[in-house]
């Protein structure tokens, strides 16, 4: 039903249920069908951040309508729905049109993780530059989709014409075993950029999602230790594993150099986006485009937002999902959790070539 609403308002513009499949029980959106960098369908997030082990998200998935994927706007909100609904019904059309020129590439830059490192935030923060055109949805091919084919992944993205830069963001890639392999088979020269974020706050941003969905969820403390009396980590949960970035990186180095990597940090991501767009765009051979002009700090969001573009009548913030409040974690538990971590750290920083300071 949420997912017959979200189209209706479009259904005028061409938008029908045809252009959705479903795949054990959820819909899924079959091709782009208007421009990728402003369409309300290519920005439904197919399953962004379920973060349940594969039993639970299969019974997820089985309990929750077919609507149920359309979470969020995973792009930017102006705070009031009803306004982002109208704005997108009156998307002119020249925008469908020019979709048809140029041609559909494999990405040449992915956003492959962290999760929860504030990869929205840098692929919307990307899309305003005119040489970049990206899918607003995580198509997750290089984990969860990969028997669906090439093909089939090459078809999501949207179109370009020489000289623009494809890419994805799909967050889990970074953790997943077979993503490397199968990256470098697609192509050796592919750009990666991972935005890591202090694993400790990563943790607790993972597992503020995780809660969201899932109420009834034990305590941070509970899932942390394995023990609670000799304090040991649990790896084998999720939000504690993931944050093991010289663990996941040393997978990934099998397969490309160093070279190939661009590590952003999730935390000047925050207070100083404009310098780590520069960054971005230098590595991606960009002219620096976005720049400061670009973002105000929003203080009721308390993130940075982008400023009202040229020819639109609001600025622009990441959705509610995005600068979720924390929930208070005993001091000795973070602490704790950041005595595991720094070795790993320091090994990710000596990896890597860079401090980022979580220590
Ligand atoms: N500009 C801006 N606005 C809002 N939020 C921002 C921004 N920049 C970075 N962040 C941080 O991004 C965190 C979410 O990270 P991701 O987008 O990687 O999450 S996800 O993996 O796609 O679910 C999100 O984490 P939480 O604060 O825990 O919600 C934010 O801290």
């Amino acid at each position: 039903m949420a997912l017959f609403n979200c189209v209706m308002p479009l259904l005028n513009k061409g938008v029908c249920l045809s252009n959705f499949i479903k795949k054990d029980e959820i819909w899924i959106l079959k091709r782009p069908v208007y421009d990728q960098q402003t369409s309300f369908l290519q920005k439904l997030q197919l399953n962004d951040g379920l973060d349940l082990p594969p039993q639970q998200q299969s019974d997820a998935r089985k309990s929750s309508s077919p609507g149920s994927v359309v979470r969020e706007l995973p792009g930017f909100h102006s705070g009031n729905s009803r306004l982002q609904e109208k704005d997108n019904e009156q998307r002119p059309d020249n925008i469908s049109i020019a979709n048809n020129f140029g041609s559909k590439k494999f990405p040449q830059t992915i956003i492959i993780g962290v999760k929860k490192g504030g990869t929205r935030a840098l692929l919307e923060f990307l899309r305003i530059h005119p040489d970049v055109r990206a899918v607003g949805a995580e198509p997750h091919f290089f984990d969860r989709f990969y028997d669906k084919g090439l093909e089939w992944y090459r078809n999501l993205m949207p179109r370009t014409l020489e000289g623009q830069i494809t890419m994805e963001k799909t967050p889990s890639y970074f953790v997943t075993k077979e993503a490397p392999r199968r990256l470098f088979d697609l192509s050796r020269h592919i750009k990666l950029i991972v935005v890591v974020r202090d694993p400790v706050t990563r943790a607790v941003s993972d597992y503020t999602q995780t809660l969201s969905k899932q109420p009834g969820l034990p305590s941070f403390q509970s899932l942390t230790f394995r023990n609670s009396t000799t304090g040991l980590i649990d790896t084998s949960w999720s939000a504690v594993r993931i944050g093991i970035y010289a663990k996941h990186l040393e997978n990934w180095l099998q397969y490309f150099p160093l070279s190939r990597f661009l590590f952003v940090s999730g935390e000047r991501l925050v207070t100083d986006p404009a310098g780590e767009m520069g960054r971005v765009q230098d590595f991606l051979g960009l002219k620096r485009v976005v720049t400061a002009k670009h973002f105000y700090f929003n203080q009721t969001k308390g993130f940075p937002c982008l400023k009202k573009p040229e020819g639109s009548s609001r600025p622009r913030c990441l959705g509610k999902s995005k600068g979720r409040p924390h929930p208070q974690i005993s001091p000795e538990v973070l602490l704790r959790l950041r005595e595991f971590y720094r070795p790993f750290n320091m090994k990710f920083y000596q990896m890597t070539g860079q401090d980022f300071g979580w220590d």
